[in-house]
């Protein structure tokens, strides 16, 4: 195949290998079977290795990971990683309810799992994957760009040309984390104590190969620069970012009184069990920006946001 031929099949295949990629690992409705991916694939790795100058930023085999860093880079977040303040029962959500219609009068809420994961944020130019980073300390995060892309769910390219930076929770799923004790423990490693320190620890390994061999999974939940895309409502966000291809979470619920909002809480409080990931609670957001702009912050958090704790989950075994 001379060079022209393959850099037209390497476009195919790349087209090819992330359709197929998001139909499994976003919609979990795989259209092909795995020996199929696996054969372009190989194909796909075989011509960036005749012709390395073929690689692209959004090409999948980036997803089997490069070879290990030296070091973290910092990365300073342009728009700040905000903690959630915490509810622990009924009345602390009536009183946020209470807070939030005095300000602003009736809001409508936007109800999500909160996801028990490792908050990072991840930035697009053109449309492109160019940098992702953990919170940090909410200021400044470290970059684990190559780490994240090992997550076959998180897109290396958007359905449009777009910048942006969007949030998302990246997390390990129960059965992942199971079998990876398994497996610690037939080596007499030291076994992770729950899913969130087992991405954790998979996300701050220095070599990549280890972040793609663990299974990890991101649910994206917000942009940091909606308003400038002209968003005007957290619903509305989240379901620009599923058209982009991100995976968003589908358990969510808008709510217009906080009355349904409890009802939302002790469904899953619930259900939670049947999750195949952990989460520890529910997140409650005022779904209007503007709303949310009029309730704006503390130093430390939104005050247009809430987030109700579940008692820790029974250890999953
Ligand atoms: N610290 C934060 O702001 C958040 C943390 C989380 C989390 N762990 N899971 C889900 C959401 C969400 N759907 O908004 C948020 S928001």
């Amino acid at each position: 195949m001379d060079r022209q031929q393959a850099k037209r099949r390497a476009a195919e295949l790349r087209e090819l290998l992330n359709r197929y990629g998001y139909e499994y690992y976003v919609l979990d409705r795989p259209s092909v079977p795995d020996a199929e991916y696996d054969r372009l694939m190989q194909e796909l790795i075989a011509i960036e290795k005749q012709y390395p100058e073929l690689k692209t930023s959004d090409s999948p085999t980036q997803r089997i990971g490069g070879p290990p860093l030296e070091a973290f880079r910092k990365v300073t977040h342009r728009v700040p990683m905000m903690s959630l303040a915490n509810a622990f029962n009924e009345g602390d959500l009536r009183d946020f309810d209470r807070r939030v219609r005095q300000e602003v009068g009736e809001a409508a809420y936007v109800c999500e799992l909160k996801i028990d994961g490792l908050a990072v944020s991840v930035r697009y130019e053109d449309g492109y994957f160019v940098q992702g980073a953990t919170r940090g300390d909410g200021t400044t995060g470290e970059d684990i760009t190559e780490n994240l892309k090992t997550i076959r769910s998180l897109p290396l390219r958007l359905n449009e040309p777009v910048s942006l930076e969007a949030r998302g929770e990246a997390f390990m799923p129960k059965a992942s984390f199971l079998r990876l004790n398994e497996e610690r423990q037939a080596r007499g490693e030291e076994l992770f104590a729950n899913p969130r320190n087992a991405a954790a620890g998979s996300l701050r390994q220095l070599d990549p190969k280890v972040a793609a061999s663990r299974q990890l999974d991101l649910f994206v939940y917000g942009l940091a620069n909606a308003e400038e895309l002209g968003i005007e409502s957290h619903s509305a966000a989240l379901s620009y970012l599923q058209s982009l291809g991100f995976k968003v979470n589908p358990e969510r619920r808008r709510c217009a009184t906080i009355d349904e909002v409890i009802a939302f809480v002790n469904e899953w409080k619930e259900k939670r069990p049947q999750l195949p990931y952990e989460i520890d609670g529910i997140v409650i957001k005022v779904d209007s920006f503007a709303q949310q702009r009029q309730l704006g912050a503390t130093a430390k958090s939104p005050r247009w946001a809430i987030a109700y704790k579940f008692p820790a989950e029974e250890v999953v075994t």
